[in-house]
């Protein structure tokens, strides 16, 4: 069993697995970028701005200095996508020991390379195991012990048991897979997915409007998903429609929200700059149009996402593009073609 954690970034997903791991009773390091937040953190063991109502336990100590993470056989990484690259060559720098495992719980692929946060991991620090964690999580219910279940992947086989055992709490079980690639795609395309749904919610255009976009949004998800490396199966599990149900549907989803208000007429410069809390499909959508195209992949809702947010086009224009689209079979009897 894992003895030393350290998880670098306290946003509300950080903060929310910090609680979990804690129940094990073993020592959990918390590392925040945002000097207030540590400070929060550190005297009234609160995050209020990212993780309200929670309070952080005794064997959870805060710190605002990354050497300070180094001392862990177990280092969870969870800033936002766009970071990423930037703590692993911090983590490299300081001289990560390379027996510690990365988990990442990042959910995201990056600008012009299309990688996935575990290629970015094992390109800055090669030596070190790497896994991967995602599902139906929303941090504020898993925060509250609100039963839950997620996945962890890796290739290298033997780190799943471990993994899985630290995982494995009363409120949250936790399943396993080698399909590492699938499941963070699923976890990075649900996002652009729920944006999508939150802009049929912000047009009230009903229940039937918005189980249609769904399901046609798993159709893509499997569409890129497969050609990116993913397996078929996999986006069948809880890292594909069943994070795409919970992200598309829940009250918490910050990318329902930022869906919502861009079909309430609010444009993407507004809500982007009141929104302090990171909605990783704004950036996905602009990755995965990116790696859509150079693929040759048919990806309707993600072009038309993509459009608004970075094209300025109107989300109404948007939504009739999706609906006069070709009539086609339900089924992609070529799986590039939507
Ligand atoms: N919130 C959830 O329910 C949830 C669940 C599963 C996965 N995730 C994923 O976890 C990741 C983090 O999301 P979150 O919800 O914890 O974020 P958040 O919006 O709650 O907080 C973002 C955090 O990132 C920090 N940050 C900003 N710039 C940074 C930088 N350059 N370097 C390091 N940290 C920086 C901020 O200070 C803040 O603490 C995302 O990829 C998200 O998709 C979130
Ligand atoms: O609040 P969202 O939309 O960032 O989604 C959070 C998690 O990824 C849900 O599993």
């Amino acid at each position: 069993m894992y003895k030393k954690i350290s998880i670098i970034g306290a946003g509300g997903w950080g903060t929310a697995l910090a609680l979990l791991l804690a129940e094990n009773r073993t020592a959990v390091r918390l590392w925040a970028h945002n000097p207030e937040v540590t400070k929060e953190l550190v005297s009234q063991r609160t995050n209020e701005d990212y993780l309200p109502g929670v309070r952080l336990p005794p064997n959870v100590y805060a710190t605002g200095n990354l050497a300070d993470t180094l001392d862990a056989d177990l280092m969870l990484l969870v800033p936002p996508s766009k970071a990423l690259r930037e703590v692993c060559g911090k983590l490299a720098g300081l001289g990560l020991p390379k027996e510690a495992v990365i988990v990442s719980c990042t959910k995201g692929l990056e600008h012009d390379t299309g990688k996935l946060m575990s290629e970015i991991i094992e390109e800055i620090l090669p030596e070190n195991p790497v896994a991967v964690l995602s599902g139906p999580n929303h941090a504020e219910e898993v925060a509250q012990r609100i039963p839950a279940a997620g996945v962890l992947g890796s290739k290298s086989p033997e780190l799943l048991e471990p993994l899985q055992r630290v995982f494995s709490l009363p409120t949250f079980r936790a399943y396993t897979s080698d399909d590492v690639m699938g499941i963070q795609l699923g976890g990075a395309l649900k996002n652009i997915f729920a944006i999508g749904a939150g802009v049929s919610d912000g047009f009230n255009m009903g229940d039937n409007a918005k189980a249609g976009l769904v399901t046609r949004a798993l159709a893509e998800m499997m569409r890129l998903g497969i050609a990116m490396g993913g397996r078929r199966e996999t986006f069948f599990g809880l890292s594909g429609v069943g994070d795409l149900m919970v992200t598309c549907f829940s009250r918490h989803s910050r990318n329902r929200k930022v869906g919502e208000r861009l079909g309430r007429g609010e444009s993407p410069a507004q809500i982007q700059e009141s929104m302090q809390m990171v909605a990783e499909g704004i950036p996905t959508a602009l990755s995965a149009w990116q790696v859509a195209q150079k693929l040759g992949i048919e990806a309707p809702i993600t072009y038309e996402i993509y459009s608004v947010l970075y094209e300025n086009k109107p989300p109404h224009e948007a939504m009739w593009g999706l609906l006069g689209r070709p009539p086609k079979p339900e089924s992609d009897r070529d799986h590039r073609q939507g």
